[in-house]
């Protein structure tokens, strides 16, 4: 018994997913039962690096989604809209949906995710985050015994790229070009450098793993656009190297109902397992309970990885497919829990003033003596005390000094700041990161 896709994009994603349907030899034997049988685009004329039957193409996405002869859809045009509306009207036609969209899953989850469990269809989403990695399917699964307390992660592969390569001294243009080239970035790349993807993946790890859902909108979201390779030169000197990580943390007897969920660039000191996660190479840490702690690592972004997540997901609803286990089918009472998802309770996301942390800073200053006196009196007053401290001399009237922090509440290291940005002596304060 065979079972048609209908593919939606032939991009970088779609065009591996094609790639993996068409040769089965070898994979899961399960594959020799899936047809390629539709495959959507916006442009009929884009050379292709996939030869498929003339009449398999089309520009008709609407016709695949409701077409009686598909089974399966596979959203991976990306975007918004016409993504959202594509998927929910799949699900209204009764098809099993996988998607690499964490755009519009994080922000209409919700929505997808009730149409999907009315209609007794599955959308399936391990691409979505950290690309070829397993790490929606074992928080599904594998993970079911645990408490979760804690995630912590490179989530964004474009950026990890542009991070590691700024290390030995490129140009951020140039590499970002590089890693557009390389079919890791967002069709637009702001979405990375942003900080709104990685955004995106955290909030759906959230609701997988605490189940309950975050609204976006207050997830705390910094990019990498301030990170300067006089910053990279600073961490490296103070042991430490900066990555973009996605957070999200349960606090013990949430009695408030209240996550810690962010993003940020951070000084990750060297030893730390996420240090060593280059390129565009993604990392999960969760801590569990009674696990321990248990680290995903591998390929986050690219054709390749992101198909074989895809058409993985595939697979499993193969199988259901195959055994008669889908809510559609009048045998079966129940949508399989381990595949659904089902979480529409919302937690809130803690303000960042109380969020406890260590901290790194650049501080530009008048090169005079007693100025780190001064600087150290602010700190001080609000409670803030230092770990170390570099001082260089930037030219005869400027010095540039460099502090981490002990842990501190974020709320009263800005106060500290603004403090010191009124002194005097102080030039400026180029930058200041969190730090693990
Ligand atoms: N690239 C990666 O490494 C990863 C990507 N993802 C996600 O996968 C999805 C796809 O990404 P990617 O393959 O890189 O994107 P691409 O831009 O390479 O491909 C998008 C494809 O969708 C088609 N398309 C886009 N909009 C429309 C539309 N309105 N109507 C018809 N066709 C449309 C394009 O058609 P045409 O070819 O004619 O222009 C193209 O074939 C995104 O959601 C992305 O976030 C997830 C993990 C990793
Ligand atoms: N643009 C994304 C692609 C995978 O999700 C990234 O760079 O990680
Ligand atoms: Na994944």
């Amino acid at each position: 018994m065979g079972f048609k896709v209908g593919l939606l994009g032939l991009g970088t994603v779609g065009t591996g997913v094609g790639k993996i349907l068409q040769s089965p030899e070898g994979r899961h034997p399960l594959l020799q039962a899936v047809e390629l049988a539709r495959v959507g685009v916006r442009s009929l004329d884009k050379p292709r690096d996939l030869e498929l039957p003339s009449h398999t193409l089309t520009t008709d996405l609407a016709a695949i989604v409701s077409d009686p002869d598909v089974d399966i859809v596979i959203e991976v045009i990306g975007g918004l809209e016409p993504a959202r509306t594509l998927i929910l009207d799949a699900i209204a036609h009764g098809k099993h949906v996988v998607t690499a969209n964490k755009a519009v899953i994080a922000r209409f989850g919700d929505e997808i995710f009730t149409a999907a469990n009315q209609a007794g269809v599955y959308v399936m989403l391990e691409a979505a985050v950290a690309g070829g990695i397993p790490v929606i399917q074992p928080l599904k699964e594998s993970l079911g015994a645990n408490r979760i307390h804690a995630m912590m992660g490179i989530l964004n592969g474009t950026t990890n790229y542009i991070l590691t390569k700024m290390q030995s001294g490129g140009d951020f243009d140039d590499i970002l070009a590089e890693a557009q080239a390389l079919g890791y970035a967002e069709a637009d790349p702001t979405a990375d450098v942003d900080g709104f993807d990685a955004g995106d993946k955290i909030a759906i790890l959230t609701s997988l793993a605490f189940g309950g859902r975050v609204k976006l909108d207050q997830v705390h979201r910094e990019g990498i656009r301030q990170v300067s390779a006089a910053d990279i030169a600073y961490a490296q000197k103070l042991g430490f190297v900066i990555k973009l990580l996605a957070i999200a943390k349960l606090p013990p007897n949430n009695n408030n109902n209240q996550v810690e969920v962010r993003v940020h660039p951070t000084l990750v000191p060297e030893e730390h397992p996420l240090a060593s996660v280059n390129d565009a190479f993604n990392a999960i840490l969760i801590e569990a309970d009674p696990l321990g702690q248990v680290m995903f690592f591998g390929p986050g972004a690219g054709a390749g990885p992101t198909a074989s997540a895809v058409v993985s997901d595939t697979i499993n609803i193969v199988a259901l497919l195959k055994t008669g286990l889908t809510a559609a089918n009048p045998d079966s009472e129940t949508i399989h829990p381990l595949l659904a998802c089902s979480h529409n309770s919302y937690f809130d996301v803690a303000p960042m003033a109380d969020l406890v942390t260590r901290f790194y800073a650049r501080i530009r200053t008048q090169d005079h003596p007693g100025v780190i006196g001064r600087l150290g009196t602010c700190f001080g007053d609000h409670e803030v005390s230092l770990e170390s401290l570099v001082q260089t001399d930037v030219n005869d009237n400027l010095a540039e000094i460099a502090v981490v922090t002990h842990l501190v509440r974020e709320g009263d290291f800005r106060q500290a700041l603004n403090e010191i940005k009124s002194l005097e002596a102080v030039d400026s304060i180029p930058s200041v990161l969190r730090v693990l």
